[in-house]
């Protein structure tokens, strides 16, 4: 069997959902499980209701008629003008969020968040699932809140492996012999049945879960690029296509920000040895990328940029040297804001991070830190990773910019970076 993931983007409207049956239809013979995104920018959307939501601003109500009439407009462009049940289906799903908001937010943000913005995900597989079915395509909506197990980390939750391997086990072999699986990304559930997140773009991950536990032969993830670049085109005018990639140069790629796949989505493959493809929803009979174990090394220069940077320099009030007692500290900070760092340098004196200025939580993590240690912050910084460099591909990058840090080891070099104007 076979997993396949459709993203926000390849199911962002009527048209493009149609282009979504037609590849399910291409391959309707092999047995499949299918995990779908929310459609385009929804998720988006319902963390704005959310977050609208807590800071009682009123606003909420408004914004959800615009996600659900969103979502009718796109069910009216399948179905035309015929009155199918599946209005009412969609409707009740709207109805648990409008239950929620309805009452006083007293439950912390992360946990409201994941019972608002799972909504996306349900609603845009169940209108997925009944027009692959109105197309005489044999196809079954599961809820993947009943396989994918999780602990109550909401927004970030962490999968229980063991139970969702159970839970899958016992039910979807049978039905994936004479059906379709049409199933939701991104989501699962605490063991109080509690909805919960897998954190941001996480859609990918689910496959692999599903994958891992159902031995899948491949998962194929179905992107608006030919598969995966040696950058992302929204940043570089010339790219090009990477026929195959080890586990471990994809890993590194996605690690160091490469938003093609999900970081969290290769491990699982790469243990079960299980191919992973990246391909087009608009070619979608082009190879596209093979993920798999091969010693074959990027063919060439990848490059990764992330903006919107701040740069955090970490000195201990004391003048006591970075050892194992501060250092251990800074990271149990790090841990709790839950906030990744891109890129970590230290000295005698000091540790320095790059991290993504996601804003409220910066402020915070900096306020915890500053009870301890001197800070210095230095935003709107841009950082550079290439995989596989050499001295052109860096001067390359580093037209118009000044280097504020840089980090190389074999492979790769990590560039932070501020524009000279
Ligand atoms: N190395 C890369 N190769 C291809 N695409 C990349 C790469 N790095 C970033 N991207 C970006 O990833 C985008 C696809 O991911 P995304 O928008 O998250 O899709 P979806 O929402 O369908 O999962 C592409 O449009 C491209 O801009
Ligand atoms: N809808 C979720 C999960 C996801 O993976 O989406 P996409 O496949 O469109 O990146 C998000 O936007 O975070």
């Amino acid at each position: 069997m076979q997993v396949f993931k459709f993203g926000g983007a390849s199911v962002k409207n009527a048209e493009a959902i149609k282009n979504v049956k037609e590849i399910v239809e291409y391959y309707q013979h092999e047995s499949l499980l299918i995990v779908i995104s929310a459609m385009g920018k929804t998720t988006n959307k319902l963390e704005a209701i959310a977050k609208s939501y807590v800071s009682q601003d009123g606003q909420a109500f408004e914004l959800l008629e615009e996600v659900k009439q969103a979502h009718f407009e796109v069910i009216a462009g399948l179905f035309g003008e015929e009155e199918v049940p599946l209005y009412d289906e969609v409707s009740n799903l709207f109805v648990e969020v409008e239950w929620i908001l309805e009452e006083e937010p007293v439950d912390e943000f992360p946990y409201i968040f994941d019972q608002i913005v799972s909504i996306g995900e349900l609603v845009s597989t169940k209108i997925i699932a009944s027009y692959i079915l109105s197309q005489g395509i044999p196809c079954r909506w599961i809820d993947a809140r009943n396989y994918i197990a999780t602990d109550n980390y909401y927004q970030e939750a962490g999968v229980d492996w063991e139970r969702s391997k159970k839970a899958i086990l016992k039910d979807l072999p049978s039905i994936l012999t004479h059906e379709l699986i049409v199933t939701q990304g991104f989501i699962g559930s605490t063991s109080e049945n509690f909805s919960t997140t897998l954190g941001r773009e996480g859609s990918d991950y689910s496959a692999a879960i599903f994958a891992s536990c159902l031995d899948a032969q491949a998962v194929t993830i179905w992107k608006d690029v030919p598969g995966v670049l040696n950058a992302d085109p929204k940043w570089f005018a010339e790219t090009a296509l990477i026929p195959e990639l080890s586990y471990t140069d994809a890993i590194e790629l996605t690690y160091y920000g490469a938003t093609v796949i999900h970081p969290k989505t290769i491990k699982p493959l790469q243990n079960k040895g299980i191919n992973l493809y990246v391909k087009s929803f608009l070619n979608y009979k082009e190879p596209g990328t093979v993920i798999r174990s091969t010693k074959q090394t990027l063919p060439i220069p990848s490059f990764i940029f992330k903006m919107n940077q701040v740069y955090i320099n970490i000195m201990p009030r004391d003048f006591s040297f970075i050892l194992e007692d501060n250092l251990s500290h800074i990271f149990n900070v790090f841990f709790k804001h839950r906030i990744k760092t891109n890129m970590m340098r230290n000295s005698a004196i000091s540790f320095s991070v790059s991290v993504d200025d996601t804003g409220e939580n910066i402020h915070q993590l900096l306020a915890d830190l500053a009870q301890r240690f001197e800070i210095i912050t230095h935003k709107n910084l841009e950082l550079i990773t290439i995989r596989y460099y050499n001295q052109e591909t860096i001067d390359r990058v580093l037209v118009d910019k000044q280097v504020i840090a840089e980090l190389k080891d074999s492979y790769t070099c990590q560039l932070l970076v501020n524009q000279i104007s």
